[in-house]
């Protein structure tokens, strides 16, 4: 399930390669992680939508940089209402830290993601999350024993993809958080249809994530109905009121 290097946008092609040299963490973490599946039977049964609203101060598709401090748009975002929150700790494309992740998770009281490219198992040590990402395309070890790795250490493993195989890969690697990116890592372009297509595939007893692309209310009911538990958005919360907007994608129309 490793990335072949030519079916790869240009700046994914940066972005896993910087991955690979990035060093791991000296001691192995231990992580007493916050229920995600708990936060998000909690927010529905509120009446409300699961939002994961992600801090990501730039990216290859943003323009700029949203330099506030993330701690703050952490909390509004909270306070917009979010379920969850994915934080990027990729530092050379997506403006992230781990030291960002580190002070938000103190802060807020809800799961915290954690955003990065992680190909092998010493990278989970760089800090501690109640979840991480796996991104099934890009792992350089064994689906399966990352994701072991990963729950031994207390993580909760959301496991991303983006076409038919690699969701097989997840389920047969025992992934019960699945996040289906809408956004098409070779092209760098968004189609929700990803998500509608993949959806019916997915047995009911895994936790089910629309990745991407989600940028109205409309996009989120499209999402819902085609069976999202959740839903990851990034840009579209990032872009003005950070509270207004988790609040507006966080409440059903
Ligand atoms: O967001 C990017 O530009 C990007 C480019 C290359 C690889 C990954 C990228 N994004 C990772 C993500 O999964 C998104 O940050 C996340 O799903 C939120 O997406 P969005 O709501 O569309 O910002």
């Amino acid at each position: 399930m490793n990335a072949s290097g030519d079916e790869l946008a240009p700046e994914v092609r940066a972005i896993v390669d910087a991955a690979r040299e990035r060093p791991g963490g000296d001691t192995r973490v231990s992580v007493d992680a916050r229920s995600f599946p708990d936060a998000v039977e909690q927010t529905v049964a509120d009446g409300r939508i699961p939002v994961i609203a992600e801090v990501k101060p730039t990216s290859p598709t943003t323009e700029g940089v949203r330099d506030d401090d993330p701690v703050e748009l952490a909390r509004e975002m909270v306070t917009g209402g979010a379920t969850a929150l994915s934080v990027l700790t990729e530092p050379d494309h997506f403006g992230g830290t781990t030291d960002s992740l580190r002070r938000i998770r103190d802060a807020v009281d809800v799961p915290v993601l954690r955003k990065d490219f992680v190909v092998r198992e010493e990278q989970l040590d760089t800090v501690e999350s109640d979840l991480v990402l796996l991104i099934a395309r890009f792992v350089d070890e064994d689906l399966s024993d990352l994701v072991e790795a990963a729950r031994e250490r207390g993580f909760q493993p959301l496991v991303e993809v983006h076409t038919r195989d690699e969701l097989v890969a997840a389920l047969a690697a025992g992934a019960d958080i699945v996040g289906i990116n809408n956004r098409d890592l070779g092209r760098l372009d968004v189609d929700l249809g990803t998500f509608e297509a993949l959806a019916p595939e997915v047995p009911d007893d895994v936790l089910l994530v629309a990745e991407s692309g989600v940028k109205t209310t409309d996009d989120v009911r499209r999402m819902r109905e085609a069976g999202a538990d959740a839903l990851l958005v990034g840009t579209a919360i990032m872009d003005g009121d950070v509270r207004q907007n988790t609040h507006t994608l966080s409440t059903p129309t």
